[in-house]
């Protein structure tokens, strides 16, 4: 397993190792023990899947209170995944990182507590998996502005045709929002 920081402390890209061979490959997408020598000492405590076509955007979300850290995958199709810094006492408050995530590529994205994610599919049909530090709270869910021109996060547009639900529509601006301590 290979791990590398962000240009903003706390996300990380998890490439796992995959053992390919004649029958395809094998690779674990989570072992505590293991991802915990590396410093992940995660209690997950819900799994979730979603399916997206090619120009779906979903985000910026986050809970608060009760955060959740997530642990993001891609087993079919692409995404480009983003996370942004929500908490105020941070040096990178407001800054975004991102990464494509891919069936191909089988990295995975580790979105600490704190910051809002989200992701722009870049193929049909693709599943995007996650582990969840915290359980689903609608009561304390926001969603901060995808397009957000304070934070300025560079979504690869070209040629897609973008698909956003009502909520994402309608994100509270990074400046109206509520962020964390
Ligand atoms: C997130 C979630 C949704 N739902 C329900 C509520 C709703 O009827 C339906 C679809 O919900 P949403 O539109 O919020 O789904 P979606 O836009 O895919 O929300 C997800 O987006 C990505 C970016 C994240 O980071 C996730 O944490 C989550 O917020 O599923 C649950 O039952 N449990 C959950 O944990």
């Amino acid at each position: 397993m290979n791990i590398t920081e962000c240009d903003i402390p706390g996300p990380l890209i998890i490439e796992p190792k995959v053992f390919g061979d004649e029958r395809g490959f094998f690779m674990e997408s989570w072992n505590a023990a293991r991802f915990a020598e590396e410093g992940l000492d995660i209690a997950f405590v819900q799994d979730n899947h979603s399916l997206s076509q090619k120009g779906v955007l979903r985000g910026m979300h986050f809970q608060n209170p009760g955060p959740q850290g997530k642990l993001v995958r891609v087993v079919s199709g692409a995404v480009f995944d983003v996370a942004v810094d929500l908490r105020r006492s941070s040096p990178t408050f407001g800054k975004w990182t991102g990464v494509e995530l891919s069936a191909e590529n089988k990295r995975m994205f580790w979105v600490p507590q704190g910051f809002a994610h989200g992701f722009l599919t870049l193929e049909d049909d693709t599943d995007f998996l996650y582990k969840c530090d915290a359980t689903y709270a609608p009561q304390h869910e926001h969603s901060l502005a995808w397009d957000d021109p304070d934070v300025g996060i560079e979504w690869p547009l070209g040629g897609i045709d973008l698909q956003l639900s009502a909520k994402d529509a309608k994100g509270t601006l990074l400046s109206d929002l509520e962020a964390f301590a």
